[in-house]
């Protein structure tokens, strides 16, 4: 069994982690962290998220259930490294979904990576995992005179853009071609005087009222387009990839690893 503390148990994710880590039959929710302020501290988190049988109560997440096996963070960038110091305060593994992370953001995560076992994923559907070993395979195969995009949609409430799951197709689809995604990333033609290069990724993003996440990689040439698309109906999709993720991390040795490991892709 492996005990399961969320953080953010009040967000989006956070109830539909609470939710999956009570259902996964080898796990067990044994703290809904949330922030000091927070007016749900005290209160069950059954009633919050209509789930009967659990006698857990929401908690500050300075002070987190001490038989805690592995935390789960799907936050903000910042409210992510408050809770990476936490957990390698106190040599906790952790699962980290959260998005819009800098590159010193993420130097700071393969630090602690070095002192606790860490699975990081942009994405935690089985579906987009598989899609980024379909969109390598694409990009290697398809001929140099291929026009490649990534068109994402998300919800009116999501903070960062590009979703991280966009650009980690896009980051796939460099390495597989040899380039240097920061090189070739194109993010905004508006003020462009000149057709696009061949050398390019180029993304497109759009927010609107419950989207839970779409997203398409286009590769497209003079009379043919091949279009990869995974759409993701649930939220609870993400969350049960998690809790697997959270399951499987639980006794690994210390190391970053992504939901590729956890789902035996590589
Ligand atoms: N990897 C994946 O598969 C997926 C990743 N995500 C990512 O998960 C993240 C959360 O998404 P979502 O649940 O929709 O967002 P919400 O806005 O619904 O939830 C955000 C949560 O983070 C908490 N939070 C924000 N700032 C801080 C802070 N400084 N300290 C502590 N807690 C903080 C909020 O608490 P409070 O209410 O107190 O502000 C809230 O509980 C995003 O980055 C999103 O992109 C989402 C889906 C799938
Ligand atoms: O914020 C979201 O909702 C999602 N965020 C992740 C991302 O940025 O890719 C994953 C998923 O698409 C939902």
């Amino acid at each position: 069994m492996t005990n399961i503390a969320v953080f953010g148990a009040n967000g989006r994710m956070g109830r539909a982690l609470c939710k999956a880590s009570i259902n996964n039959e080898s796990t067990e929710l044994v703290c809904a962290a949330v922030r000091a302020n927070n007016e749900l501290l005290g209160q069950a988190v059954k009633h919050f998220i209509n789930q009967g049988d659990s006698t857990v109560t929401f908690s500050d997440e300075t002070s987190v259930s001490a038989d805690t096996d592995v935390i789960i963070d799907f936050t903000l960038p910042v409210g992510m490294k408050k809770h990476l110091a936490y957990a390698v305060a106190h040599n906790i593994p952790m699962v980290i979904g959260t998005t819009g992370l800098t590159a010193e953001d993420m130097a700071e995560l393969k630090t602690a990576a070095k002192s606790i076992p860490i699975v990081f994923s942009r994405n935690y559907s089985v579906g987009i995992n598989l899609l980024e070993n379909l969109v390598k395979t694409a990009a290697k195969t398809l001929a140099d005179d291929i026009d490649i995009e990534i068109f994402e949609l998300h919800h009116k409430h999501k903070i960062d853009a590009p979703s991280g799951t966009a650009l980690m197709i896009g980051e796939a689809i460099a390495e597989a071609k040899g380039w240097q995604h920061d090189e070739v990333a194109v993010f905004d033609r508006s003020k462009d005087e000149q057709t696009k290069s061949q050398k390019e990724i180029g993304y497109s993003v759009m927010r609107g009222g419950d989207i839970v996440g779409e997203h398409t990689a286009y590769f497209a040439a003079d009379g043919e387009r091949l279009e990869l698309t995974h759409k993701a109906s649930s939220r609870m999709t993400f969350a049960k990839g998690a809790v697997r993720a959270a399951a499987w991390l639980h006794n690994k040795p210390v190391g970053l690893y992504t939901m590729q490991d956890v789902l035996g892709f590589r």
